[in-house]
């Protein structure tokens, strides 16, 4: 490692006055008042909503709230190890970014899903696609640098359409495919519902589809001189009720490590796990699905003991380093961010993800520093205790 993440916080105390500090916020509230300004109300509706009140929301951020890390003295921890092993990779922290549909559109310029890539490429941490990139799927990998970057599939009802995507995905070098389990169908957004934001959005999620050579031949007339039937084609296979028996099937889709994302279950990661499947994503899609439910970090430790050594990838609610720590604490082998990316993004494109992302990762090494945890394995249930 090159230079400790927490160095970040000395840069902006000697160097960095002029330059990010007046440019970024440093709390999350900060982040989402100024993206919400950037955003205009449409965007900001579909990026900040999710499912019913949001009450699963809300829980998933204060879940954290609930667990307090015991510091540890005379550990001397002046260098930290952040560094993790994943499907054989060797990644600088555990942190990565989430896929969000039609991030794209969160940029200045359109091209969001490029810029979000670049800031993976400057900061290592790991971009998951979305199947729904404003740009497609190849030029987005093109941005990705050195850094790896993993594909979130949203299995098509047409199963020649899923392959040719993971086929895509594999040639232009994704190093992974996560195949999202949870939203076959969008769930009741009250806000996306009173901005009527669907419609307007669906027209930017067709890229990876109309460059695909199977979503193109199902078409009479190309979308290029037919843009509607190509939306309509695309409402008619993006989403497919999969179940159990279509697991085989996916499996054989690709040697790449295969995650299913939108586990919360220990039955559900026993199945998978018997699958074949690489690893377990435990999410409840940031809230954005099903509302009532459990948080998703109360699900996680029952999650990592049914994967039983399995790499399990945690998401919703993270909003701080700290967040990131107790996640990695509960058994998370890698741990994903939503929102605080996307708002970045909104705010100052690819600084301002870099910013996002640095931040968190300073916050969660000076934690380790500070509470004496120099390394990952040295966090563990034990580390924890329940406070509230
Ligand atoms: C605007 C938005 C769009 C999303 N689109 C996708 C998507 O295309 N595929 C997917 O698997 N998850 C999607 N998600 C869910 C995220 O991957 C992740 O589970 C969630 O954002 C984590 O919660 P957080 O935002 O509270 O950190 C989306 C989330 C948001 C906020
Ligand atoms: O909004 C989402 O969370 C999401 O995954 C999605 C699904 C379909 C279209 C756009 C985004």
């Amino acid at each position: 490692m090159s230079q400790p993440f927490g160095f970040y916080q000395n840069e902006i105390y000697f160097e960095g006055l002029g330059g990010v500090v007046p440019r970024f916020p440093f709390t999350y509230e900060g982040l989402e008042s100024r993206a919400e300004a950037a955003l205009g109300p449409s965007l900001w509706s579909y990026v900040a909503g999710g499912a019913g009140d949001e009450l699963t929301q809300r829980a998933n951020a204060s879940a954290f709230e609930r667990w307090g890390l015991y510091p540890r003295i005379f550990v001397g921890a002046a260098r930290r190890d952040l560094s993790v092993e994943l499907f054989g990779m060797t990644l600088p922290s555990p942190l990565f970014m989430a896929p969000i549909g039609v991030i794209g559109l969160c940029a200045q310029d359109g091209h969001g899903d490029l810029a979000t890539a670049g800031a993976a490429a400057r900061t290592g941490v790991p971009m998951v696609a979305s199947t729904l990139t404003v740009d497609p799927l190849e030029e987005v990998a093109a941005e990705f640098g050195s850094t790896p970057g993993f594909f979130q599939l949203y299995t098509p009802t047409d199963r020649e359409l899923a392959e040719s995507l993971v086929r895509r995905a594999e040639k232009a070098g994704f190093k992974a495919i996560v195949v999202t389990l949870d939203t076959w169908v969008t769930g009741w957004r009250p806000r996306d519902l009173s901005t009527a934001n669907f419609p307007q959005l669906r027209g930017h999620c067709l890229a990876n589809y109309t460059s695909d050579p199977v979503f193109r031949a199902a078409l009479d007339r190309t979308p290029e001189e037919d843009p509607r039937a190509a939306a309509i084609r695309w409402a008619q296979v993006f989403g497919n009720p999969l179940t159990w028996d279509d697991l085989p099937w996916l499996r054989s889709l690709t040697e790449l490590p295969l995650i299913v994302k939108g586990i919360c279950h220990p039955e559900d990661v026993r199945r998978a796990k018997d699958g074949g499947v690489d690893g377990i994503y435990c999410s409840n899609h940031g809230g954005r699905q099903a509302n009532g439910g459990l948080p998703a970090l109360d699900a996680l430790p029952g999650v990592v003991e049914a994967a039983d050594g399995l790499p399990v990838l945690f998401d919703s609610g993270v909003r701080t380093g700290t967040d990131v720590v107790k996640a990695v604490a509960l058994g998370a082998t890698a741990v994903g961010v939503g929102r605080p990316y996307a708002y970045g993004l909104a705010i100052g494109g690819t600084d301002g993800v870099v910013h996002v992302l640095r931040s968190l990762l300073a916050e969660a090494d000076l934690l380790m520093a500070v509470d004496g945890y120099p390394t990952l394995a040295d966090l563990t249930p034990e580390s924890l205790r329940r406070v509230l």
